[in-house]
């Protein structure tokens, strides 16, 4: 149009011209409207696929990972971390693609109409590109502490949310508020720095783009003089030049910001692409299980602590039909035994069997249906008494549930309920008391009618006749299971089939219990201990 309107010949030129740039202008609108939303549809099914995938690496991992990863650090990849990247990737990524695209035609054009001017715009270009370098490293590695320290903030909150019964009780509402204020402190000192990084970025960038500017027009005009090129064509020139220097802005621009969600999105990746350290998936699913249980020679040290041998050579066995108590001051093992038993964790060495092979060749499903454990604390969930009970068994008929529960003893407790079994249990099961909620665990695990029921000082929190009522039922329900019974009160254990001593993660005393009191050992010892114990409190009441 430039040269057109010096020499003003062939006037169809210029209708052409304006009909062309009509209909690129036209065909520009239906692209982008198409392009942007197939990004957008494709960039939240990447969130979406990507926050499931996460959720499922997590939950594969072996119980050591969530032994030492906080909690809320896990919350807050799965939750805010993956928002925060997926939006500045997909605002970001898009100017990314649409300035690239317009960065490479915009070159093509400029290499036609002059070779020198566009090979001094890209020398020019790549010494600017070493500025988003320096900067986009520095800002990456500050972003992951800023996501470290917003996560430990997190935590915190958390923490104190889930304790809030003994915060209150030990008055210590100030001190967690100052714990929280300390650590978003921190936080607040890293966004100083973070945004001070940023305004650096800015200005170098501001600076090293109209420096580039300058230069070229200078450099052009003197191709002009030169006659290497025609007036109009140095005007296009300068038009693309022009547009290909706000590609490069913009490109300057949000590269220091996509390295940043890079940077969020580190330790995401890290989770998604960790293997988790567990033995190879068992496919054993026999329809004929006995439930008999071998320790052979186990020894098993946690992995935070590898020194300290929780468990030394351990041998034992857990008859069919059978109950078999396990007894021992405090740590001495005993939920450690339940640990490994659960496959929660893997011995160093020796091997657990059942039926007389490993436990790690079962199916896991099938392993968890047919081995159940109660805790001393047992965790119920927001739900009622009922699907309480039947958790995860699907549709359970009610009477089939009102007969675990009345095995537990936990059926006349329920029937005072306002609602009865569809009483809600609360958070947790807040709503009802320990005693109350390790009954309906029990239930829990009755229904599921185990071969192995592992009770790791189950009944801690009930009164001697409720216990006594739920020792009854286990003893006398046709010796279905192959019981593992654990507690601290040694009237509970006296009846069991066979009793197992552990004392510093060893096997000490094994027998029934006449022949152990005979023996006179650690097993009277523990005894006789809780007995005078019990006559000791017992004094104020008789006098
Ligand atoms: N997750 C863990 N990481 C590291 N060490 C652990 C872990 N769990 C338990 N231990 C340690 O292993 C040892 C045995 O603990 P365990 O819980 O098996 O004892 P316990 O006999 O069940 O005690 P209690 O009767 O008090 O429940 C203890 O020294 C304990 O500190």
């Amino acid at each position: 149009m430039t040269d057109w309107i010096h020499s003003k010949e062939n006037p169809s030129i210029f209708w052409m011209t304006i009909v062309t740039m009509a209909l690129i202008t036209l065909s520009s609108a239906v692209t982008e409207f198409i392009c942007d939303c197939i990004f957008s549809v494709t960039m939240s099914l990447v969130h979406i696929k990507t926050q499931g995938q996460l959720l499922r690496s997590v939950l594969q991992q072996e119980i050591t990972f969530f032994d030492t990863v906080p909690a809320g650090d896990i919350t807050s990849r799965v939750t805010t971390d993956i928002t925060a990247m997926s939006e500045a990737l997909s605002h970001n990524l898009s100017l990314l693609m649409w300035y690239l695209m317009r960065l490479v035609f915009l070159f093509i054009y400029m290499v036609i109409l002059s070779t020198k001017l566009t090979l001094y715009t890209v020398l020019c270009l790549l010494v600017i590109t070493i500025v988003p370098q320096v900067t986009g490293a520095h800002s990456q590695s500050l972003a992951t502490r800023i996501q470290e320290s917003l996560s430990k903030v997190q935590q915190a909150a958390q923490e104190t949310f889930s304790n809030m019964r003994t915060v209150r009780s030990f008055a210590n509402e100030d001190g967690e508020c100052l714990r929280y204020e300390g650590k978003l402190d921190v936080t607040y000192q890293l966004n100083k720095i973070e945004a001070m990084a940023y305004c650096w970025t800015m200005v170098a960038n501001n600076f090293s783009g109209l420096a580039l500017k300058v230069s070229i027009l200078y450099f052009g005009g003197r191709l002009v003089t030169c006659e290497e090129m025609s007036g109009g064509e140095l005007v296009s020139f300068v038009l693309y030049e022009l547009q290909f220097v706000t590609a490069v802005e913009v490109l300057l621009h949000t590269y220091p910001d996509v390295r940043k969600a890079v940077g969020s999105s580190q330790k995401i990746f890290e989770y998604m692409d960790r293997t988790p350290q567990k033995p190879q998936p068992g496919t054993l699913s026999p329809n004929d299980l006995e439930g008999h249980i071998t320790f052979s020679n186990v020894t098993f040290s946690y992995p935070r602590r590898p020194q300290h041998l929780a468990l030394q050579d351990v041998s034992f066995e857990l008859k069919p039909g059978k109950v078999t108590a396990l007894v021992g001051a405090c740590d001495a093992g005993k939920t450690t035994v339940v640990n490994l038993l659960l496959r929660l964790y893997e011995p160093q060495s020796g091997q657990i069997l059942l039926d007389g092979r490993p436990i790690s060749h079962y199916e896991n499903q099938y392993y968890r249906r047919k081995v159940s454990v109660v805790n001393q604390e047992p965790i119920l969930t927001a739900r009622s008494i009922k699907d309480n009970i039947s958790y995860g068994l699907g549709e359970k008929s009610l009477k089939s549930v009102q007969e675990a529960a009345m095995a537990a003893s936990a059926h006349d407790f329920i029937l005072e309920k306002p609602s009865s079994y569809q009483t809600g249990a609360g958070q947790k099961g807040e709503l009802l008391s320990g005693g109350q909620r390790q009954r309906v665990a029990l239930a829990r695990a009755l229904l599921r009618d185990p071969k192995i029921l592992i009770l790791d000082d189950a009944t801690s929190s009930l009164d001697a006749d409720t216990e006594l009522k739920i020792q009854n039922t286990l003893y006398s329900r046709g010796r279905r299971q192959t019981v593992l019974l654990i507690s601290h009160r040694m009237n509970v254990i006296e009846k069991a089939d066979h009793i197992l001593v552990l004392e510093d993660g060893r096997i000490t005393e094994a027998g029934k219990h006449q022949q152990l009191l005979a023996q006179g050992g650690r097993y009277q010892e523990l005894r006789d201990k809780q007995l005078s114990s019990f006559q000791r409190s017992g004094q104020p009441a008789a006098s």
